[in-house]
């Protein structure tokens, strides 16, 4: 039982897109209550709505059914008092921009003064282990690196919660797997709510204080499933009976919501 303070909340939520082909049924019946401070994975396959989730999460969709609320008010309003950061799949730096200018940008859109701007930058090109790399262009830093300047982007402004789309998807596996530690070592320090997407089983297990099954046509949750492994995590807990347990019972999900007929 998650006896946390709720940060994010779904209920009966509905998604249907309009298209020329007919209406799109993205989300159906979505029930989910996030606490603070969880960390909970989306797990399908393409098509059950695991973007479209966290995007009306983001205000960036708007549900047409159900009741989502984040931190107690609208999206929308969420949005507006800057509760979340979003990480995309791909980094998206301006390669006209420094590292750190790129951290800056959206700091400067919000109005924050420029010695705000500059110890802000520095601390979370500290967190995500970039210190030093503010002045180099993204073309000068390797495909992990720049997913960690996204990142350290999401994080500048101190939103509550971190809101990820596949950001490691296109890294290979050793790099994905630094990035997971690392990724954990940093909920650890700043104690966020995190909404993440992903493909991958065995990452979902890894990070995860819960994990979101769902299932396509229309896109719905399956199964929540409730992580019994400690919040200190290194890698090698992948090899415990526990681990391949948990793994085990994801893929019964997915076998269960049909995801993969
Ligand atoms: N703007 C849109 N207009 C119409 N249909 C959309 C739109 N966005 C998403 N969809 C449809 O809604 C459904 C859910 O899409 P969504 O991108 O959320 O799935 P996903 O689980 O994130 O997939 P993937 O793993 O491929 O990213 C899909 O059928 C998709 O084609």
């Amino acid at each position: 039982m998650n006896l946390a303070a709720s940060v994010i909340e779904a209920s009966r939520v509905g998604l249907t897109f309009q298209t020329a082909d007919g209406p799109v049924h993205a989300l159906k019946d979505v029930d989910l209550t996030i606490g603070q401070g969880d960390f909970v994975s989306f797990i399908g396959p393409s098509g059950c709505g695991k973007t479209t989730l966290l995007r009306a999460i983001a205000a960036l969709e708007t549900p047409t059914a159900g009741r989502l609320s984040v931190n107690g008010m609208t999206p929308d309003a969420a949005r507006k008092a800057r509760a979340y950061g979003y990480v995309f799949q791909a980094p998206g730096l301006y390669p006209w921009r420094t590292i750190a200018g790129n951290i800056s940008l959206p700091l400067e859109i919000m109005g924050f003064q420029r010695a705000d701007r500059k110890q802000r930058i520095q601390r979370v090109l500290d967190l995500v282990d970039l210190a030093g790399f503010g002045g180099k262009f993204p073309w000068q830093l390797s495909g992990g690196m720049q997913q960690r300047a996204s990142i350290a982007r999401a994080l500048a402004f101190d939103a509550d919660i971190l809101l990820m789309d596949e950001p490691f998807g296109a890294l290979d596996e050793i790099v994905r797997d630094r990035l997971n530690e690392a990724l954990l070592a940093l909920w650890a320090k700043t104690g966020k709510t995190i909404g993440f997407v992903t493909h991958s089983i065995p990452e979902a297990v890894y990070l995860s204080t819960r994990i979101v099954v769902m299932s396509p046509r229309p896109g719905r949750i399956t199964r929540i499933i409730e992580s019994p492994l400690p919040r200190e995590r290194p890698l090698d807990i992948r090899d415990t009976p526990e681990f391949i347990a948990l793994a085990h019972e994801v893929r019964e999900g997915l076998r269960e919501g049909h995801s993969y007929d």
